[in-house]
Order: C-alpha cells, then structure tokens, then sequence
C-alpha cells in the first residue's frame, strides 16, 4: 500500500450512528486537503459568515449541479494541524436519520472525496503525530465500552496514562543502551561501565513492566466482559434467574418444562463488568424436534461460555439429569445455584466439592450472592473501585512479554560476563518490543490490523 499516496485523500465518513434508531442529529466529517474546497462547492452560508478555523456556520447543503436542497444544517472547519486528524477537518451536521447523511456523504463522494476506512481518522491522527498508538487503541476501547468502568479505563488510556509509563521504560532501556554503546565505540576514552547500576536499572524496568503486566487481565475483562452461560435441566428456575438478576421479563417464564427453545441473552453490568448472560433450554433427552434444537443451541452456547451457571432445584434435589449435565460442565469454570430456596428449609447437598450458592429467582433472592460469586471467580472483586490507571490489551501484553524476556536476557548476559556487545542485541529487542506498544517502531500489517477493528467513521 502506498500509504503516502493514500494519506493525500480526502476522506469522508458518517461520524454518527448508522442504526434505524437514529439520532436527531448526524454528523458527516471530512478530512485532507480537499475538505474546504470540498464544503465550500456544497455548503452555502447567508451573510458574512467567515470560513474561519474552530467556528460553526449556518447555512443549507445544497446539490452543486442542480441546487436542489439537501438540508439545513451547521458546518464546523477545524484547520489543520488544529483537528482529530491534524489535517483540515469539515463537519456537517445536519439532521439525523438515515436519508440526509447519506445525501451528504454522496456528494462528498461525487466532490472528489474518497470513503475513509474503518478507524482511518484516528489512523490519520497516528500518523500524524497528535495520538500515539495506546491512545489509538483506546478511542476504540472507548466508544465500544459496555460499562462505566470500561469506559473510565478507556478515557484513561485517551489521555495517555499508558503511553507515559512505557515511553520512560523505553527511554530508560535507550539511556542504557547508549551507555554501553559509547564503550563498544569508544573504550579508551571513558571510564570503565559501571555494571552495578546497569544490573539494578535494568532489574527496576522489568518491576515496573510486570506491574504493567498483572493489569492485563483486568483490560481484558472491561473491554471484552465475560459471557456467562445459565444451564441445567428443564423447569429449576434458568429463565426465571435471568429475569431476577436483569430485573426484566426477558425470558418467557412457565411452570411447562422446556418452556425456553432459542437462547435469550441479555447485557447486564456486574461490579463494572460487562457481562452477557445466555439464558438456555433446559438440556433434556426429548422427542420434541422443537425442543432438541433448543438443546443444541444450549450446547453451543455452552461452548462460549467464559463461566457456567449451573441452575439445580432445591425442591427435588439432586437428579440422574442433573448428574448428566455436571458430567458435560463440570470441566468449565462453574457456579453451582440451589434455587427455589424457599421451598426448603435447608439446601440439598451437592455430590461434588463446592459450595453452591442459594437463590430463590422467583422472589428476587440471591442475586448479589450470585454477582459476588461471579467476581470472586473472574478475579475482579475491586475494578469498579480501583479506578483503574491504565489497562493493557492482548496486543500490548505480548509485547511486554518480549521486552520482559529480552531483557531478562540481558541480564543473563551480563552475569555470564560476556563481552558488551552482546548485552545490546537484547536490549535493542527490549527497546523494539516497547517501541511497538506505543507505536514509534511498528510495521504496517500491524496497523492495519490494529484499525481495521475501528467502526467506520471514527
Ligand atoms: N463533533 C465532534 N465531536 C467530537 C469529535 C469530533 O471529531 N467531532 N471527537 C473526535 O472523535 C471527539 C473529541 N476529540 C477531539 C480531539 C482533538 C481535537 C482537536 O482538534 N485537537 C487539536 C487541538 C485543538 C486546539 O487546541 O485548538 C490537536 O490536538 O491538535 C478535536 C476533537 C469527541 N467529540
Ligand atoms: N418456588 C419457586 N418457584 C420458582 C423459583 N424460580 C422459578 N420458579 C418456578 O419454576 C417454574 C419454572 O421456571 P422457569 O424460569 O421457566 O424455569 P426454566 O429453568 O427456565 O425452565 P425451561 O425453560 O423449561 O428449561 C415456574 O413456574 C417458576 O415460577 C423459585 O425460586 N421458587
Ligand atoms: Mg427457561
């Protein structure tokens, strides 16, 4: 990809949401040279509005050939390098809906503007230097956060909270580097490396990269939350639970067993986690084709599953269906739930070591027992209130991971006494890995893939 050419572009996108439920209003941006040009042939402001960097006018959109009226609608220019992009920025805001943006976005297009790939805005951004790429990675995170917390971890890594401790690990890994450069090149001139402290400096960057390396379970957690499948056999109360805990009729409810076919999900938030709860059919032998095909979908569903609720029937105790189903989940990271509690006085005992947790969905009762459960299982009890600094992702923890190990390499190097310029062949490795979380040492296919996870428009 010849990306110098591609950058030269004008790009267009709808920056709003395209979903029949529309908002009042929409907002189409452009950004690159072209974009004044572009909005002055289709924007027509009354009076003496100045095109003015950081103003908005008023005025209508019209079709340049034949003036026909698109809309009336306000035009924000934002002149480069003081844009997102740090390139000349239009934004027409005009009504919302599905038909008057995608009017606009047409004549943009027929203007002489190119449809910008998803995430090439803030791609742009990048490239140009205003956001480095942890910022990047965080402006997804943050208009795809599905919790308070997700979102406050996300707006923290926008601010750079990341990119400003690994820029000084990288920093402190190149003023070392430097150092045993200045040897290798020029042994005789200086005094002897002092190897103490390279060994104690090297020993406080690997701390701090393993204390930036137990956060990635909890970046993971807030961005993609945890899928949690609720199973068991027909009629112990599954649909009832997730109607409880979402405080909803979500799922249809009956005293008919087999009442649930389909998989009825629902979003909820538990201690700032986002969590997906499947509410299945209850898994049976049955003769009822319906019926079977509901039993497959909870198979499958509980294939996905990061957690398994396990629904059990105080009532009846434990069953040959119940034992059927333990032997199919019993390998998954499990909750045991006794409910229907209110019709015993104590809970059934379980035929496996765990201690269930008592629910009785049909009152309300529980449901916090449960959320604590679910925490104490993902290991996240305090990430809505540990006001989380920084998070990292996937990506970016297996970077660390390499810059960990080569630099562990170094130290073995270094006790192995062996000559200096061995000790630089890890530390650059070191560097490069470090370089790649923030960006300023990257290839293309990794970019490319990094943004093709943004939607369209950002
Ligand atoms: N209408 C609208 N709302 C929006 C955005 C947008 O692009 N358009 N944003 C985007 O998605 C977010 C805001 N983010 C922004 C970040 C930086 C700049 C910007 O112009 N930065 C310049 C500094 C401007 C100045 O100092 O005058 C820069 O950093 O160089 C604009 C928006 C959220 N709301
Ligand atoms: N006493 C009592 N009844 C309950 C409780 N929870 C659910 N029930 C009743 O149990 C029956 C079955 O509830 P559902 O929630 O439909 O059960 P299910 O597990 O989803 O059943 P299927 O969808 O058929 O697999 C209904 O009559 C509920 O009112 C409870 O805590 N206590
Ligand atoms: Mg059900």
């Amino acid at each position: 990809m010849s990306e110098a050419v591609l950058r030269r572009d004008t790009i267009v996108a709808i920056a709003t949401a395209v979903v029949p439920q529309q908002g009042s209003v929409g907002i189409v941006r452009l950004s690159g040279d072209e974009a004044m040009a572009i909005a002055k042939r289709l924007f027509q402001a009354p009076g003496k509005q100045p095109w003015q960097t950081h103003r908005i006018l008023y005025g209508t959109i019209r079709h340049p050939e034949t003036s026909a009226l698109v809309d009336e609608a306000l035009l924000l220019l934002m002149v480069a390098p003081r844009s997102y992009t740090r390139e000349d920025v239009v934004e027409f805001h005009c009504h919302g809906g599905m038909m008057v943006v995608q009017q606009v976005l047409q004549l943009c297009l027929e203007a002489g503007a190119r449809l910008a790939h998803p995430g090439e805005f803030t791609l742009r951004a990048f490239l140009n230097g205003r956001i480095d790429l942890t910022q990047a990675e965080s402006i997804a995170d943050l208009v795809g956060a599905q919790s308070q917390a997700a979102s406050q971890a996300a707006l923290a890594g926008v601010q750079g909270r990341l990119a400003q401790p690994i820029r000084q690990l990288r920093d402190r890994c190149l003023d070392i580097l430097a150092e045993i450069e200045a040897r290798v090149d020029f042994e005789e001139d200086l005094p002897p490396l002092d190897e103490g402290t390279v060994v104690e400096d090297l020993a406080a960057v690997l701390r701090e990269i393993e204390g930036i390396e137990a956060t990635a379970s909890q970046g993971e957690l807030l961005r993609t939350g945890l899928k949690v499948v609720i199973v068991g056999r027909p009629n112990v109360g599954k649909s009832s639970l997730l109607n409880a805990w979402s405080r909803s009729d979500r799922a249809i409810v009956t005293d008919l067993p087999g009442t649930t076919r389909d998989v009825v999900e629902s979003q909820l938030v538990v201690g700032g986690i986002p969590v997906q709860v499947l509410d299945t059919a209850g898994i049976r032998q049955t003769s009822d084709r319906i019926e079977q095909m509901g039993v497959e979908r909870s198979r499958q569903a509980l294939e996905a599953a990061d957690l398994v609720l396990f629904v059990l029937d105080a009532g009846s105790g434990w069953t040959g269906e119940d034992e059927a189903i333990y032997q199919r989940v019993c390998d998954r990271p499990l909750i045991t739930i006794w409910n229907k509690c209110d019709l015993v006085a104590s809970p059934p005992s379980l035929p496996y070591p765990q201690s269930p947790i008592l629910t009785a969905a049909a009152q309300q009762q529980g449901i916090e027992a449960l959320e604590a459960a679910i925490l104490e299982k993902a290991n996240a009890q305090d990430i809505e209130t540990a006001n989380v600094d920084f998070c990292i992702n996937q990506r970016q923890g297996a970077a660390l991971t390499r810059a960990k190990s080569a630099l562990e390499r170094v130290q073995d190097t270094i006790s192995a006494q062996l000559p200096l310029d061995f000790w630089t062949i890890d530390l650059r490795e070191g560097i490069q890995a470090l370089g790649e979380i923030t960006g300023e040492e990257i290839t293309e296919s990794v970019l490319d893939r990094i943004f093709s996870r943004f939607c369209i428009g950002k």
